[in-house]
């Protein structure tokens, strides 16, 4: 904070312009600085927001960031779906010694080489270290950035995958229109009165699900949602029109957060079912024209108001995908020859492991019933630790009833499969694996695996999985298929409907919406700040600056349209009724002080008469090269 205010020392000492004062009381008035924005201006409240940083005040040239894993994506080590064999040395699943390889060259043989028990330590003892690393790399960085999603494990994931399933957006309310000064001039009509209307209200940007999407991909094409300004106020009481919202379509499962909030904090919302919507920028209210400030003591004011600036946020999204069932298994197990039987769906299938980057959705109709089936990628045994594509897409399948695990039944292991699967799904979350699931062995067309489905069966029966919960299936021939989607069907209609915790949550979110106590949502207008609310700051090593913060008071600093001497002098009498003159002065400010109110800057004065005030706001026009409207209208200044 010293040091950023010191950066600011030197123009801040510059000569105070010109001031007259006279006896009277006290009073900000707005320099051509406050007018303008000026470098000082900017400075200054750069500094202030440097403190704020929960304020969603991020610069729009913030670099979009789309992750999934912990580490940032250069592009230069790309990873290629290389068929293993075919792509030569460069498979993803070898290690540097080459000891971890899933063969797949060998067309009749089983699909998988597994490696020694020593040689996967040793593998994971590397992996281990290796995503320790990179954690404190991150740490010692941009912590914020890195922090949520740290969990993504050392392996570099394809661009793909990472853009499918997270992403950061920027989005703007349009700003309001401003109010317009006007009066009406009409033949036969003397003294028409004021006739300048209000600007319209900015659009707001709207999240709203769209159940035909299933993934954040577009975020990728684009990151920034800015919706519409309100259209300025005119004369002959025209009020400018309202910006339209920008509605921003996200899949169904969509979680929104904080730029930079942690998985463990809770999140803004959720998005679950078709139509859900979330403002997240709201629009700027309009400025009001002078029309709006007619009393009976002032019929003929000159003055409007800038329309409020538009909110703005950063975001991020999660998508968690919302299916009955989710299914899993090792690659190449035929999972997405699964999806593509019971559904209409059409995932890749290919005879090699990994074909699956992105999970698949299905639907299922059977029966008059519809079931959604969600095919992720395939799991290996050290998933936790990377191998593989890792297991961060199983969180795909925390919002699933029921978990499908289909088994290899052309696997030199299937039970070794089996167990393995089992202990990822133990280490990724403890509440997925107690998830009710069915077993599918699978590939029973090949003599190979119906050979050992007997032995297979037994020994999960050893494993304490009820026998009414195993099947042997054929995908591709389609065998078992039936039975196996009813007892999908049977067993999901035993299980509590997990709809009606989403519609509690959802009412909760509608009742925060609604309710007094509003979400602390980053784009949510704070209507029910008060204009007395406030606190003041200051730093007086240097030069002698104050803060003024407000939600109430920041607003309508920024809404006063310093082109007017009625506006300025109405910023001035409102400080003085809110408290924040006072405030300051049993703080101890001094004339030539400089006070920071939102992104203006003013200095201090103890002058408050008519006159000097005027004075003033005139000769600061005139320095600012901007020739005061209607500075001719003063006849009460009598100087
Ligand atoms: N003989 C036989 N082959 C099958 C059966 N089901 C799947 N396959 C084959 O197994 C291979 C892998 O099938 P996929 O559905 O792509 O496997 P997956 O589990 O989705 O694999 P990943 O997406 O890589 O995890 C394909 O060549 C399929 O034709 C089956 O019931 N019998
Ligand atoms: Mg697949």
């Amino acid at each position: 904070m010293q040091a950023s205010l010191a950066a600011c020392a030197g123009p801040l000492a510059g000569p105070p312009p010109a001031r007259r004062t006279a006896a009277g009381s006290s009073g900000l008035h707005a320099t051509p600085a406050a007018v303008q924005h000026s470098q000082r201006a900017s400075q200054a409240t750069r500094a202030m927001r440097g403190r704020r940083t929960q304020q969603a005040t991020a610069p729009p040239d913030d670099p979009p960031q789309l992750s999934l894993g912990s580490e940032a994506f250069d592009g230069e080590d790309e990873w290629q779906p290389g068929i293993p064999g075919s792509a030569g040395e460069a498979s993803f699943l070898d290690f540097d010694d080459g000891s971890f390889d899933l063969g797949g060259e060998d067309e009749d043989g089983p699909a998988a080489t597994w490696v020694t028990p020593e040689q996967e330590q040793a593998a994971l003892a590397a992996l281990d270290a290796a995503e320790a690393a990179a954690r404190g790399d991150g740490s010692d960085g941009e912590g914020g950035e890195e922090g949520a999603s740290a969990a993504g494990g050392g392996k570099r994931l394809p661009a793909e995958v990472r853009c499918f399933d997270t992403a950061r957006i920027y989005v703007k309310g349009g700003d309001g229109g401003r109010g317009c000064v006007a009066f009406r001039r009409e033949k036969f009509v003397p003294r028409g009165g004021p006739s300048g209307g209000n600007g319209g209200n900015g659009g707001s940007v709207v999240l709203e699900v769209d159940p035909s999407l299933n993934s954040l991909m577009a975020f990728r094409r684009q990151v920034h949602f800015r919706a519409d300004p309100g259209v300025p106020g005119q004369g002959s009481d025209m009020h400018g029109a309202a910006g339209r919202d920008l509605v921003v379509k996200v899949p169904p499962g969509t979680i929104v957060r904080q730029r930079g909030a942690g998985e463990d904090e809770a999140p803004l919302a959720e998005l679950l079912r078709p139509g859900d919507r979330l403002m997240v920028a709201a629009g700027g209210r309009g400025g009001r024209g002078n029309l709006a400030f007619k009393t009976a003591r002032n019929t003929a004011p000159a003055l409007a108001e800038f329309g409020e600036k538009g909110h703005e946020a950063w975001l991020d999204l999660e998508l968690k995908l919302v299916a009955d069932v989710g299914i899993i298994g090792v690659p190449n197990a035929g999972k997405s020859t699964l999806l593509s039987v019971v559904s209409a769906a059409k995932p890749k299938i290919a005879s090699y492991p990994f074909t699956t980057l992105v999970p698949n959705l299905g639907v299922c109709n059977l029966d008059y019933r519809t079931t959604v089936f969600a095919d992720v990628p395939g799991l290996l045994e050290g998933a936790h630790a990377g191998v593989g594509l890792g297991h961060q897409f199983l969180r795909h399948c925390q919002r699933c009833r029921l978990l499908v695990h289909v088994v290899d039944g052309t696997s030199p292991d299937p039970m070794g499969d089996y167990r393995a699967i089992r202990q990822e799904l133990e280490l990724f979350n403890p509440e997925l694996a107690a998830k009710p699931q069915i077993v599918a062995y699978n590939k029973m067309d090949v003599p190979d695996s119906s050979d050992y489905w007997e032995d297979v069966r037994e020994q999960l029966a050893g494993e304490g999985v009820p026998q009414d919960a195993v099947f042997a299936i054929s995908a591709v021939s389609g065998r078992g298929m039936t039975e196996l989607v009813r007892a999908v069907r049977a067993l999901l209609d035993t299980l509590p409907e997990e709809e009606e915790a989403a519609a509690e949550a959802a009412e909760g979110e509608e009742r925060d919406q609604r309710g007094a106590a509003p979400a602390p949502l980053p784009g949510r207008r704070d209507t029910a700040a008060k204009i007395g609310e406030f606190t003041i700051e200051a730093d007086l090593a240097g030069p002698r600056v104050w803060f003024v913060q407000g939600a109430a008071i920041e607003r309508f600093a920024q809404m006063t349209d310093w082109s007017y001497y009625e506006a300025a002098r109405r910023f001035q009498r409102v400080l003085v009724a809110a408290g924040v003159d006072a405030a300051l002065k049993a703080r101890g400010v001094m004339d030539g002080d400089t006070v920071v109110i939102g992104d203006l800057e003013f200095e201090y004065s103890s002058d408050h008469s008519e006159a000097g005030m005027y004075e003033r706001w005139y000769s600061e026009r005139r320095a600012a090269g901007v020739v005061g409207k209607g500075q001719a209208r003063w006849p009460h200044v009598t100087g």
